[in-house]
This record gives C-alpha cells, structure tokens and sequence, in this order.
C-alpha cells in the first residue's frame, strides 16, 4: 500500500497551496512516520513525509481519510485510488471531512496518546468536542480549521524538527495577560529528529474580528474611487487612525515579548554579518528570480550602509513575518496572530533574537503591498500609482507614529537598518511571489524603485 500511496502524494502535494517546492522536481517523496489515528471506514492517517528535491529535503505533515466509499461532500479532496489492507480505498484529504477531524479535539481534550502523536490541552481550558470544523479558505502557508466559530485549529503543513515558536510566544504571552493574542486551547505534538515537534495549535477563534489585509484594501478601494483632487484623508474609508493604532498594539506586543523572553544587543560586527546575510540572500534571490537583477544595486547600496553603521543594536523576540494578514480588528483592539516566524528557515533562526524594527519593516512593506495590488491589470493602473504612493506614504507614516506613540523606539540612525530590513524583505517577497503567484511579482519589485 506504502508504494502506491507515496506515488499519489507525489503527483497530489506539487498542487497543494502550502507546498512549499513548486517549480522543482520531486527527486523522492518518502513516507517517515505513519501514525493510524483510526482505523476501520473511514480510516485516519498521519503522515509526516519527507519530500528531496535536489540538495533539500522538507518535512510536510497530511492527514489522510480512507474510505471504501467517497461521499459526494468529499469528492473535490480526492488524492487517488489506492489499495488499503487488501480493500480498494479512496483517499483523501482528511482536513477536509468534519467526521475525522472531531477525532482531533476529542484527542486534545482526553490527552490522547497516538503512536507518535501526544494531544494536549491548555491548562483551565475544556474543549467542546461535539463542534464540527469547516476548512479556512484563506491564502495560507498552512491549514487552519474552524470548528463552529470558536476554535481555529492550525495543523502546520511544513514541518519543522523542534518546538513551535508560535506555541512558545502564545503560551507566555497569554500567561502574561496579553490582549493582544488569541488564546491557545490545545495542540498536538510529535518528536522528530528526538525532539518535541509541534504539529498542530488550537486557539481562540476571533469570530467578530476583520483581517487587516481585508480592512485596508477595502479603504485603497475607496482612495481608488474618489476624485483625483480629493486627498487620502478626506476620503471616507481612510486607514490611517487603523494604522495608528496597529503601531501602538505592534509596540505593545514588542514589549510584551521583550519581558517575556530573554533580550540582547547584537554589536557592530554581527550588524556586519546581517548585511553580509541579506547580501547573500538577494544572491540567491537573483539567481532564483532574474527580473531582480536589474535592482540589485538598489540593494546592496542599503545592505553596504548597513555594514558601515558601526552600532550595536538591541534584539529580543519578535514576529518575523509580520504583515497585514497577520493582525486582526476585534470589536476593542488589534490582535497578532501567526508568531511562526519566516517559513522556510530554520527553527533556531525563528526562535532566535532579532531586531524588531524587523516587524516594523514587514508592515511597512504590507502597506506598500496594499497600496499596489489591485494595480495590477487595472486600465487606470498608471493614473492610481500616484494614489497608492499616496495611500502607501499616510498609512506607513501613521504606523510609524503609533508605534513611537506606543513605546516603541525609532531613532534617527535606525533608518539605515529599517531601509535594509525592508529591501530584504521585499527580496523575500520577490522569491515569494515568484514561486507563488508571479503576477505580483511587481509588488516587491516596485520596493527597489527609490530611497523613501
Ligand atoms: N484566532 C483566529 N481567529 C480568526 N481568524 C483567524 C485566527 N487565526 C487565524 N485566522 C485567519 O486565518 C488566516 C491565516 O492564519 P495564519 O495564522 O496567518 O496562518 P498561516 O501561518 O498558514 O498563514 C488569518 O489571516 C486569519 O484570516
Ligand atoms: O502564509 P504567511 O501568512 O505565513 O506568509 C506568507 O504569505 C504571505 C501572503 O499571504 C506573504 O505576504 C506577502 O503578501 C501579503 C499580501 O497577501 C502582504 O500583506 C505582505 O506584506 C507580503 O509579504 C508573506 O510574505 C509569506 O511569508
């Protein structure tokens, strides 16, 4: 059964959104760990599986459902035919059919034991198992199911050996009384390389809040449709108090995390290192993404800046992947969600100190992409690229201030970081888009036009 299963992941996975290889050939796809968290029909597998394309070799994690009989409701999950203990089995994935992934909360709340897989619950929380999940339909690196409007289930598609940092940062944060966290319930575990690997996180679900993505481009929207000779702040959906208090909350949460965790100073000649970090990343990048060499010099002029600073700079735990569909409105506040980190480096990385005026970048370069993604293909798009500087230039600034505002520090010689964080960003969005949705790969590009 192993055989034939692994060829159908293989030609399934290389269409999977959270895929992280598209582009690359399969060398092998190997099944590493098979927990059978039911068996009978429907059957539940776990998969951790282990994918080498060329020199890398990625970890993803599946949950397989197993039926004799595919019902209508699951016909559009379909990985293939295959032969199960003898029985021809459709299989399927099983994120998607509510009857299995109740299997997962009843686990959670019991402390289940399964093969390799340990569920566990947070301390003082019960968990309902009688809801049923709906699979998110958002543009994500993972999956994340709801179940009935009150929990959200991230079960991670690529796997990383060792403890999650978005697990680690939600536990502290919430015993620390944070407002600016959804509330961890439960999650699932492994042991991978003979290390506690997290597979899955269980919390609150934020069911009256809006995603910032979604909030601001409805606000570019309306700058879009107003007259030309009305200014941004005039316009009724104006983000720009949003923005404001998203630098205030960002500032909040950075200071949350520096009492929370341990903090550093990083000194001058590991300020050095960074740039020669972001230098060879962008080396990569070009290779990768050709349309990025004509930009390169944009770059390294703010990476050689950054090495000649001569400055220590104070690092402590931060989010690393922060942008507009990270943060949601509630009714009273902000709240950050998704503290994983980059995906795609490693955990220690992720984990590790940083600057983070890394985060204030990464919002920043999210204000730019909000401002500019409807451009694309739009026939008025050369009339509307001076109302997304506009729109761009008052929300970053109005970020900026809140989050000054908020306690976070800026000071004068930070800009010159804050240039090379954000170019190095944009250098990852450049790959990423590449790899993932080329027709916004003038988003990023548009990063490197000239010194703000
Ligand atoms: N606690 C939550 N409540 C409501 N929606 C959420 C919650 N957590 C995540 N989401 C929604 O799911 C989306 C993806 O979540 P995220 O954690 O960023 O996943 P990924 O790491 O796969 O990108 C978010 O943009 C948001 O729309
Ligand atoms: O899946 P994640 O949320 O962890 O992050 C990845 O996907 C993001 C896209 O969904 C990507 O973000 C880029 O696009 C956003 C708009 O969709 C934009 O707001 C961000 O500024 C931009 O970086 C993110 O980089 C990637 O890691």
């Amino acid at each position: 059964m192993t055989t034939s299963l692994q060829e159908l992941l293989a030609g399934w996975i290389t269409g999977q959104r959270w895929f992280a290889g598209k582009g690359r050939v399969i060398d092998d796809l190997s099944i590493e760990h098979r927990t059978d968290i039911q068996t009978g029909d429907p059957g539940l597998l776990h998969l951790v599986l282990s994918v080498r394309q060329g020199e890398r070799r990625t970890r993803y994690q599946l949950l397989v459902g197993l039926r004799t009989s595919l019902p209508d409701r699951l016909k559009h999950v379909l990985i293939g035919s295959c032969d199960w203990e003898g029985r021809e089995c459709s299989a399927y994935d099983a994120a998607h059919d509510a009857e299995l992934t109740r299997i997962l909360l009843e686990g959670m709340e019991s402390f289940r034991r399964a093969g390799r897989l340990a569920f566990h619950r947070a301390p003082g929380i019960e968990i309902d198992t009688s809801l049923r999940s709906l699979v998110l339909t958002v543009e994500q690196s993972n999956t994340s199911l709801v179940y009935g409007d009150r929990y959200i289930l991230k079960l991670f598609r690529q796997i990383n050996a060792g403890l999650n940092p978005e697990l680690e940062v939600i536990t502290a944060l919430a015993a620390a009384g944070s407002t600016h966290i959804a509330r961890p319930y439960g999650w699932i575990e492994t042991d991978l390389d003979a290390q506690p690997t997290t597979l899955a996180i269980m919390q609150e679900f934020l069911a009256n809040a809006n995603e910032g993505w979604a909030l601001a481009l409805t606000s570019v929207r309306d700058l879009y449709g107003s007259p030309p000779d009305v200014p941004a702040e005039e316009v009724g959906g104006d983000f720009a108090a949003e923005a404001y208090r998203l630098g205030v909350a960002t500032a909040e949460v950075h200071r949350e995390l520096a009492a929370a965790f341990p903090i550093g100073v990083v000194e001058p000649p590991e300020v050095k290192r960074m740039a020669e970090r972001f230098r060879d990343r962008l080396d990569q990048a070009v290779a990768e993404v050709p349309q990025l060499a004509a930009h390169a010099s944009v770059a390294h002029a703010a990476y050689d800046r950054l090495a000649d600073l001569d400055r220590a700079v104070a690092v402590q735990r931060v989010h690393g992947d922060y942008h507009l569909g990270q943060v949601m409105r509630t009714p009273g506040d902000w709240v950050v969600l998704d503290f994983e980190g980059e995906p795609g480096q490693p955990l220690s990385e992720r984990r590790g100190l940083d600057t983070p005026l890394r985060d204030v970048a990464g919002m920043l370069r999210s204000f730019d992409y909000a401002a500019r993604h409807l451009l694309a293909g739009h026939p008025e798009a050369a009339t509307l690229t001076g109302r997304a500087d506009e729109w761009s230039a008052r929300n970053r600034a109005a970020f900026l201030g809140g989050y000054s505002e908020g306690g976070g520090r800026i000071s004068g010689d930070d800009a010159v970081l804050l240039r090379a964080l954000e170019l190095s960003k944009a250098v990852y969005e450049v790959v990423y888009e590449a790899r993932n949705r080329p027709t916004w790969l003038p988003i990023p590009l548009a990063a490197f036009r000239s010194p703000r």
